[in-house]
């Protein structure tokens, strides 16, 4: 029945189809939306797994292109059914200028809005984040909030000030008249910091612990605690969002809502530690030998080295004054907005996600960093 050609009618683009959050989407799309008749993956950069996905029973369609790019955008998008925009430059480590961080995560997702406005598609889900709302500039914790907790978001950090523009913008589509006259629908997502099989800065602290001959050291103390999500469970409430955004597009249209599921509330380095350590690493801790105003000085260091060397090479490490504010600032989220507006529970259990995320690791053991 499912496969009958009758149920399968719709059209569904995901922007960043390839990236490690957009990966799962469309794998899960595949999986959980039985009426999918075209998947349109969208990206600056295809990934070669494409190819496999080529053989079912939905057609899938590779399209290479940038979303600062307007009429690229415009012509992925005539004819979908809901997009999914989730392309967009996370960068927190200086590798990309402010402009360009701009260019791709505001500029690109006007031209998303625009081309479902002249092409006439009314559903439209946005990846935001959690950098949205906090950890702002003066380092407030944001303890087991929700949607509705007051939080001065102020920030300077070109990642997430773009994405809170991004997000408003969203946001205030919603209900905007697409071409044929109907209303846009539009809501955001908030994931916090995601992990799973394909995360990049997993993948280069485990590559730098086993350099460090299989330790690495802590740096932020235990109390800190940071809310993570697996990002199966990302990708399916993407998934929910998008097949009931119609019916309850009254109650859902110009939400916001933070991605949550069961991972435990940990430190940024402890819950890390939840897949390293079974992989072998080994958490030191060095808190006494290496204060707080020492990390902040060597934070401070590795960005005045990178402004000194751009000329000549790029040098990003992990540690840069934002980065350190960030992991030190506790951000965990408490919600049930999601499970109250569209029944979102999380697909994959906390001990599923270990599980799996672990076994990504292992596997990533012995490939080049
Ligand atoms: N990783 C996280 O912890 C996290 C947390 C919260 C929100 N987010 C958001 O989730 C989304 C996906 O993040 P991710 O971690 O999968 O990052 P990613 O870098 O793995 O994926 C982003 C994808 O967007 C594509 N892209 C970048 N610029 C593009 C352009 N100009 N045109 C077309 N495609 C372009 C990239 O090629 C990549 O495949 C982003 O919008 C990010 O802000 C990520
Ligand atoms: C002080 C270092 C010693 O071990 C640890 C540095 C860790 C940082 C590199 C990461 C700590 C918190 C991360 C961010 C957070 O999880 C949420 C994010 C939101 C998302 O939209 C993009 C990624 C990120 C900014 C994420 C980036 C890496 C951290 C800053």
């Amino acid at each position: 029945m499912a496969d009958s050609a009758e149920t399968r009618k719709l059209v569904y683009l995901v922007t960043g189809g390839c990236g490690f959050l957009g990966e799962h989407v469309v794998r899960m799309l595949l999986q959980r939306e039985p009426r999918l008749y075209e998947l349109r993956v969208f990206d600056l950069h295809l990934g070669p797994w494409l190819e496999e996905l080529k053989t079912g029973p939905v057609q899938v369609t590779a399209i290479q292109g940038d979303v600062t790019q307007a009429h690229e955008v415009a012509a992925a998008v005539a004819g979908a059914h809901v997009v999914i925009h989730t392309a967009g430059l996370v960068d927190v480590f200086g590798r990309a200028s402010p402009e360009t961080i701009y260019e791709v995560n505001v500029q690109g997702t006007k031209n998303v809005i625009e081309a479902c406005v002249q092409t006439g598609t009314r559903f439209l889900v946005y990846t935001s984040s959690m950098e949205v709302v906090g950890p702002n500039i003066k380092g407030h914790p944001f303890y087991r909030g929700n949607e509705d907790t007051p939080y001065e978001a102020i920030h300077r950090h070109p990642y997430p000030c773009s994405k809170a523009q991004a997000e408003r913008l969203v946001l205030e589509a919603n209900g905007r008249k697409v071409h044929g006259g109907l209303s846009l629908v539009t809501c955001a997502l908030r994931p916090t910091g995601i992990y799973g099989e394909g995360h990049q800065i997993m993948r280069d602290f485990y590559h730098q612990g086993l350099r460090l001959g299989g330790r690495l050291f802590r740096a932020i103390p235990a109390s800190v605690e940071h809310s993570r999500v697996y990002v199966g469970n990302v990708a399916w409430m993407h998934v929910l969002v998008a097949q009931e955004l119609e019916q309850r597009a009254a109650l859902m249209g110009g939400q916001v809502y933070f991605c949550y599921d069961e991972s435990p509330y940990k430190s940024y380095e402890d819950f890390n530690m939840e897949f390293l350590g079974p992989c072998g690493l080994r958490l030191v801790d060095t808190r006494l030998l290496v204060p707080y105003w020492l990390l902040m000085l060597l934070a401070t260091l590795n960005a005045l080295l990178q402004w000194l060397l751009r000329p000549l090479l790029l040098y990003a490490p992990l540690l840069n004054p934002y980065t350190l504010a960030v992991a030190n600032t506790t951000f965990t989220v408490s919600t049930n907005k999601a499970q109250r507006h569209f029944g979102y529970k999380p697909l994959f259990s906390w001990e599923d996600s270990r599980t799996r995320t672990i076994r990504w690791v292992q596997a990533v053991e012995g490939s080049a960093p």
